[in-house]
């Protein structure tokens, strides 16, 4: 039996990651959550989705709670809550307002729901995985964000157009901040099994453009229809059926990271990680001098912005 459960259901990422997760495999329940005040909302979504389940023939329950006593029992916690940035808006300009919401959110979740595995996606993801492990009180293993698994799909389609073959051709990794720092891995890039460097067209690759293009993904998206929803939702579909199937896959998340990438660390940020049924352990790799530098800087960043709205939260707290 497992049971996964969206904290932020009613939104709209939250609404079409519950669609896309109760399509997985064994997972028997689908619990929606959300504030109170949000019944009747969640109440016909619980509805829709029903519906939804019996059109495929899947035999997911779809259950809906606001009371965080109702986290109990769930395998894995999906928390998309808080506010999405608006167009011109990074997403770090976000931090202090999310961490205030994500804050309480971990509490209960680690109250309620101490052994489940919690997928952050909220932004800036690398600093709410960051809040959600501080005040969940959780083990690192338990909690993870989204991190640069969608820009790394991002960049895998521009790559697998350039060289005209099929994604699964194509393995590639972006690293470091889900942001403007985040750091493409081109020397473990291949395509066919082959290292990306080694093929002819290599020297032509517009590579620059193309991270560029994935870093102003989702700003573009966001301006011309309001919100990033199938890329992410299925995204996340990804990862909770990697953890409900055990399948240690080795994806890009953020994740508490020590010294697995030559010893920089003390933060949550995007890395390569194994991932199942127990949670997410970073993978210890070395990358090249260039890469390297370039992820200094990124954990640099977002390390310090971490710090900075820990010590917000504090002085909030301690001012009642
Ligand atoms: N990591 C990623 O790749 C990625 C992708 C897409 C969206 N996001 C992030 O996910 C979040 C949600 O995006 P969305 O487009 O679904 O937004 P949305 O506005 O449609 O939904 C927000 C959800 O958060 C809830 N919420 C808002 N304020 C709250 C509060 N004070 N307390 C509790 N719950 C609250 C709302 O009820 C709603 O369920 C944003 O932070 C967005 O940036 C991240
Ligand atoms: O860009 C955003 O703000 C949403 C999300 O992080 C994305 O990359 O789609």
């Amino acid at each position: 039996m497992s049971k996964v459960t969206i904290i932020g259901a009613t939104g709209r990422l939250g609404s079409f990651a519950s669609h896309a997760i109760s399509g997985i495999p064994h997972v028997d329940e689908v619990m929606l959550a959300g504030r109170p005040g949000r019944e009747k909302s969640l109440m016909a979504l619980s509805h829709d989705l029903t519906d939804s389940c019996a059109a495929r023939g899947t035999g997911t329950k779809i259950t809906w709670s606001t009371s965080p006593a109702d986290y109990a029992g769930s395998d894995v916690i999906v928390v998309t809550s808080g506010v999405p940035r608006k167009e011109g808006q990074d997403r770090t300009d976000l931090a202090l307002e999310n961490a205030r919401i994500i804050a309480p959110i971990a509490e209960q979740i680690g109250k309620y729901a101490p052994d489940a595995i919690i997928l952050m996606i909220t932004n800036p993801v690398d600093v709410m995985t960051a809040v959600a492990l501080r005040y969940s009180g959780m083990e690192p293993r338990q909690v993870f964000g989204l991190g640069t698994h969608l820009d790394s799909m991002r960049l895998k389609v521009l790559i697998a157009r350039y060289f005209q073959v099929h994604v699964s051709e194509v393995h590639t990794r972006i690293i470091g901040e889900h942001g403007e720092s985040m750091v493409p891995l081109w020397s473990a890039t291949t395509i066919g099994g082959i290292r990306i460097s080694n093929l002819p067209a290599f020297s032509d690759l517009p590579m620059d453009e193309m991270v560029d293009r994935v870093k102003n993904s989702g700003s573009f998206i966001i301006k011309n229809s309001g919100a990033t929803v199938y890329g992410p939702g299925d995204a996340i579909a990804t990862l909770v059926q990697t953890i409900i199937g055990n399948e240690n896959r080795i994806l890009t998340v953020s994740s508490y990271v020590r010294s697995e990438v030559h010893d920089i660390g003390d933060t949550c940020i995007g890395v390569p990680a194994r991932i199942n049924r127990e949670g997410v352990v970073p993978v210890s790799i070395r990358i090249e001098d260039a890469e390297l530098a370039a992820f200094g800087a990124s954990v640099e960043k977002i390390r310090a912005l971490t710090r900075n709205i820990f010590e917000k939260m504090d002085e909030l707290r301690s001012s009642g």
